[in-house]
């Protein structure tokens, strides 16, 4: 059984039980929230999505001890455009309690970064203060995927649809997403390449569609790289996780949109 399949089959678990719960209290932020695509097109950088992630399958342990408020809070300072909160307890350590409480903290579109399969899942992620869910293609069918969509847009949440390759990327392209993450982890061997964006972000014609590197950032030459393959951003966790000094991290990560590798 792959990681995924490992993950999905747990999450089937956790829905069962979320669906004995009813979602009403929408958080309400006191400031209005800008919209990704929004924050994304008003800038002549790559912008930043940056991660909470306090452990990954891949990587098992690495920042256990994060504040994430804390860390939210650093990361809106220090330049991000918008911030993933790794909801999955049972392999990421995370938890919605967290989105919740990041959401009080900072004022940048949240991501909630979990493997969703079921509306009830977008409900919590709405109700704790999520404006962007994410919807990994390689874990749904295409009529989940095209259900699970629609569901999130008629809640006014953004969606982020991750794929791996082309077939998936035509799956995304299919169901009219607007946002699509170009994960450079292969969710099977977990290795990075980032070859996958440079392979698939050419084949966006439509300049609204906001494209986003996912995984396996760590340089200003990696950002340089991704740049040139067309991005718009990129999604970081582990980088900006262990980083020492996160300012001159994320310094060094703001490169300009398109800028040429070797340009400082
Ligand atoms: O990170 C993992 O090990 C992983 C394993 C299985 C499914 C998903 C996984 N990661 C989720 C992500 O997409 C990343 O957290 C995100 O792209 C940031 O990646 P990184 O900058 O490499 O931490």
């Amino acid at each position: 059984m792959t990681i995924l399949e490992k993950i999905i089959k747990q999450k089937e678990k956790e829905v069962a039980v979320l669906k004995k719960r009813n979602f009403t209290h929408i958080y309400q932020p006191k400031n209005p929230i800008m919209s990704i695509k929004q924050t994304f097109s008003s800038s002549e950088s790559l912008q930043i999505i940056a991660e909470i992630k306090r452990s990954s399958p891949s990587k098992g342990a690495i920042n256990m001890h994060i504040n994430p408020v804390e860390q939210a809070k650093k990361y809106e300072a220090f330049g991000a455009s918008a911030i993933s909160v790794l909801t999955d307890h049972t392999f990421f350590k995370g938890s919605i309690d967290d989105l919740y409480a990041v959401r009080k903290a900072v004022n940048l579109p949240i991501l909630c970064k979990d493997f969703i399969i079921d509306p009830i899942q977008i409900d919590q992620a709405k109700v704790a203060g999520a404006n962007i869910i994410l919807l990994i293609v390689a874990a749904l069918s295409t009529t989940q995927l095209k259900e699970l969509y629609h569901y999130a847009k008629k809640l006014n949440l953004d969606v982020l649809c991750e794929v791996h390759n082309g077939e998936e990327m035509q799956k995304a392209l299919t169901i009219g997403a607007e946002i699509i993450g170009i994960n450079n982890r292969n969710l099977k061997t977990f290795e990075v390449d980032l070859r996958t964006t440079e392979k698939l972000a050419p084949t966006i014609k439509d300049p609204s569609t906001l494209l986003i590197s996912e995984s396996g950032v760590k340089t200003r030459t990696d950002a340089l790289r991704l740049s040139k393959a067309g991005v718009s951003g990129l999604l970081i966790g582990e980088t900006l996780m262990q980083a020492s000094n996160l300012e001159e991290t994320f310094e060094n990560l703001k490169v300009l949109k398109g800028q040429i590798p070797n340009a400082r």
